[in-house]
This record gives C-alpha cells, sequence and structure tokens, in this order.
C-alpha cells in the first residue's frame, strides 16, 4: 500500500464522526452530479472529508491552501481515488500555487470549500464567468470568515458562504485544542528544544491563543500574552499569564508564537530587541504576522536548516520556523491539527456542504451561521462515539427556562 493511503488509513480510524456521515452519504448521494472544489491543506484527514464527499456523489477537485502544507504522497494517493482530481505540490511558489487553483476552477465547481478565502477570492476577481454556477461554499477559518465579511460589507460576495470556523464545535476545539497541541508540538520536533522553564509569548489572546497557551503552562512554560483587546487582556491576566506589550515581551522571550490573524504583530520594532537565539513561530494565518520581508531585507546573513531560517541581526541569531508560515502544518514534520479534532471539524464541513447543495439556491449571497441542527448533530455522533451520556431537558425545565413570572 502507498504511503499516502497507509497514511490516509490511519486518520480514518480515529474519525468516527466523519465516518457515519460518509456511510449516510454513501445512501443518499446528496451531491449527485456536484462539482465540488476546494481549496484545503492536503493531508490525510483533509482526503478523509474529500473522500467522504465523493462517497456522496460529488466529482471533487482540491488544491492546497498554503504553499508549504501539502503531504505530496497524501496528493498522489487522492488522485488514486474515483471522482477525485488533486494538484497540490509540497513547497510550490505563489505562481504555481494559483495555478493549481485555477485548475480546480477550470472544473466549474457547484460548491467551494475554501480554508482563508483564496479560492473564492480567485473566483470573484479572476474568474467571474463561472460564478453562476455556484450554489454556494463553507470556510473553515477566522481569517477566511473576516475576509468574507469584509467583501459581504462590500457587496461583492456573490454566493452564500457558510462560516464553518464561527460554530462551537468547530472553534472551541479545532481553534483551541488543536492549534494548541499542534502548534506546540511541531515547534518542538522542529527545534528539539526544551519548552519548560521558558518564557514563551503568545501574541493574541482569542481561541487560539488560549489553548497554545494553556498548552505552554502545562508543559511548565512561563507564558506571557500580547493583546490589543483590552477584555482579552484581562482575561488572560486573570487566567494567571503575564500580560505585556510586544516591546517588553521581545526582550525577555525564548519562544513566540503568533495566533493573531494580523500583521506584522513581530516587526522591525521588536527584532533588535530579540534575545540570541530566539524562536519565531505564526500559528495565526498568513506568513505576515511575523515580518520576514523585514528580516529578510536587513539581516547580515541567514542559515536555512530544515524548517528553520536563522537571520543573522548585527551578529544575533534570530530563528524563524516554518518561512513564518502555519508552524504547525508547514513545518517539514508538522502533521496539522490531531486527527480527532479534525474530525469534528470536517464533519461539519460535510454536512455544511449538504445544507448548500439542498439549500443554497434558496440563500442570496453573503455569510451564513452553521445551522445549529448541524452543530447539535455533530456533537451528538461525537459524545455517541465516546460512549457518554448527557441528560435530557424535562417538559417542566423546559417550561422553566422560557418563563418569566417565576420569581424568588
Ligand atoms: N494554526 C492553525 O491551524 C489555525 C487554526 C485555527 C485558526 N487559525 C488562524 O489563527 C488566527 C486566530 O484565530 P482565532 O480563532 O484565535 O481568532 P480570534 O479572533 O479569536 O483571536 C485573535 C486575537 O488576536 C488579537 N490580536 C489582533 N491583532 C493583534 C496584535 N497586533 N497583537 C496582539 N493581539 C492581536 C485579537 O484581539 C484577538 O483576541 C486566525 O488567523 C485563524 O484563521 C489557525
Ligand atoms: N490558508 C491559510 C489558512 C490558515 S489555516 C487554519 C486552518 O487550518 C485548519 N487545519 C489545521 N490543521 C489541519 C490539518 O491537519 N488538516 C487540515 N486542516 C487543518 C484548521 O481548521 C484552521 O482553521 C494559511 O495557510 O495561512
Amino acid at each position: 500500500m502507498s504511503t499516502g493511503k497507509l497514511k490516509i488509513d490511519w486518520a480514518a480510524q480515529y474519525m468516527p464522526v466523519l465516518a457515519s456521515i460518509k456511510k449516510q452519504f454513501e445512501k443518499d448521494k446528496p451531491f449527485k452530479g456536484m462539482t465540488i472544489g476546494m481549496a484545503l491543506h492536503v493531508e490525510a484527514k483533509t482526503a478523509n472529508l474529500v473522500q467522504t464527499l465523493a462517497a456522496g456523489g460529488a466529482k471533487v477537485y482540491i488544491t492546497g491552501c498554503n504553499p508549504l502544507s501539502t503531504q505530496d504522497d497524501v496528493a498522489a494517493a487522492l488522485n488514486e481515488v474515483k471522482n477525485v482530481h488533486c494538484y497540490a505540490k509540497r513547497g510550490c511558489t505563489v505562481d504555481e500555487y494559483y495555478a493549481a487553483i485555477e485548475q480546480v476552477l477550470d472544473a466549474a465547481p457547484s460548491i467551494t470549500i475554501d480554508d482563508g478565502m483564496d479560492l473564492i477570492h480567485y473566483l470573484h476577481t479572476k474568474r467571474r464567468e463561472l460564478l453562476k454556477k455556484v450554489i454556494g461554499g463553507c470556510e473553515e477559518t477566522t481569517t477566511g470568515i473576516h475576509r468574507l465579511r469584509a467583501m459581504a460589507a462590500e457587496k461583492k460576495l456573490e454566493f452564500p458562504v457558510v462560516a464553518v470556523n464561527d460554530t462551537p464545535m468547530k472553534r472551541f476545539f479545532d481553534n483551541v485544542h488543536g492549534t494548541g497541541e499542534s502548534a506546540l508540538s511541531s515547534i518542538m520536533i522542529t527545534t528539539n528544544t526544551l519548552i519548560a522553564g521558558k518564557y514563551l509569548v503568545v501574541a493574541g489572546y482569542g481561541y487560539c491563543g488560549r489553548g497554545l497557551a494553556q498548552k505552554a503552562h502545562g508543559l511548565g512554560a512561563k507564558v506571557v500574552v500580547t493583546e490589543v483587546d483590552p477584555r482579552r487582556a484581562l482575561e488572560a491576566h486573570m487566567d494567571g499569564y503575564h500580560v505585556m506589550t510586544m516591546d517588553q515581551a521581545a526582550e525577555i522571550g525564548d519562544i513566540f508564537v503568533t495566533t493573531t490573524g494580523n500583521t506584522s504583530v513581530i516587526g522591525k520594532d521588536h527584532f533588535g530587541k530579540l534575545k540570541a537565539g530566539a524562536i519565531l513561530a505564526n500559528a495565526g494565518h498568513f506568513n505576515v504576522e511575523i515580518d520576514i520581508a523585514w528580516l529578510a531585507k536587513h539581516a547580515d546573513s541567514t542559515v536555512e536548516r530544515d524548517g528553520i531560517i536563522t537571520y543573522i541581526l548585527k551578529g544575533k541569531p534570530v530563528h524563524v520556523l516554518a518561512e513564518g508560515r502555519l508552524v504547525n502544518l508547514a513545518t517539514p514534520k508538522g502533521m496539522g491539527h490531531p486527527i480527532e479534532v479534525m474530525d469534528l471539524s470536517f464533519a461539519l464541513q460535510a454536512l455544511c456542504a449538504r445544507y448548500i447543495a439542498e439549500q443554497g439556491d434558496s440563500l442570496k449571497g453573503g455569510v451564513y451561521d452553521v445551522p445549529q441542527e448541524i452543530d447539535e448533530q455533530v456533537a451528538r455522533l461525537k459524545l455517541a462515539s465516546l460512549g457518554l451520556s448527557i441528560d435530557e431537558l424535562s417538559a417542566a425545565q423546559k417550561k422553566y427556562q422560557c418563563s418569566w413570572d417565576i420569581g424568588t
């Protein structure tokens, strides 16, 4: 069996929720006659989503959503699956990245599934003739949804897109536990350095940041949080972390991880203050959270190792992981989020794609919440797979919750 297929099968055994949806799709064929175009991180868990959609009758065309996150053996294995075409390649140039998006769009998809909105952006700017064929789409991540909402506000989003990221079953697990565990495991395996006792600076205390802070604390790090939102900064303070500005953190941090979705969070004002040997990683979005363009321009020299570029700044080494791209997926050994977490995210994707297939025609262009029934269905399927039971509201409790006339 190929290594790609072995990886896909390995992941499958820990994805019970997606497996049960696949079974249902095999019976119902909700995507019969439809084409789904995708830009996601092409690796084993994503391959299981692709197979689920294909089992539901779709022709699936997929490429990557990050130049460094594709696992080529998984991409090759996907090309062996009936009705699946994969164009992703690890280490592609930006031109090759968009050429692959172009190939996905050549298939004229009726449904899009994006992680970061690059596919939808390309479709709306360069392949507008295909827009009329699209029923709707799904978006996986926070920044993709920020971009979609900005587009919708300018009335430029021409079909409905489900904000998969924004539903509890996605961000309470994927963003928090997934990013926390996978970013740290990737940093550890890439650098082979210790976390315990180090100052680990987390930029941004959103869903990803709090997961990372919690897991780093569990490993014995002295966690520092930087924020721009006063409420989230206070939350971090009361959760027991040191809160300060990046200017201050730059002087004491050993390891820095950005989770903001923003630009130049670690930038020209900070690099000069870093300690020799500081390690910088991004677990948020594009490769702009750390201003690597400035580093490349101003470093005296650079040294490249597997997944690490060392910039020598006035004799001082500063190490950037994965070229400033997502550290959990873009380092040579980065495996992405743990399988069980992606089982939930991709169960949502599969059910939301079905929702679009069935309801998309009746929705206007814009960003839509994941229907609550889908969110609850995924939670119930996961609980069932764990053998866990929960209580049910009695009729009296339901009535009490909706009443206003019963007081002290
Ligand atoms: N690595 C992954 O696999 C992974 C997983 C999920 C989400 N993401 C990405 O991670 C990013 C964060 O996602 P989230 O769900 O935590 O979003 P979020 O909105 O909950 O959190 C982002 C936080 O960053 C803060 N922030 C913004 N600019 C800042 C700055 N200059 N300095 C300090 N803090 C700043 C915001 O105030 C906010 O609290 C997004 O880009 C998202 O797409 C990555
Ligand atoms: N295209 C952007 C997107 C940010 S990825 C952030 C998303 O990746 C998703 N993700 C994290 N790990 C995995 C994985 O292992 N497989 C597939 N998707 C993943 C996760 O759901 C999260 O919302 C970029 O690469 O810069």
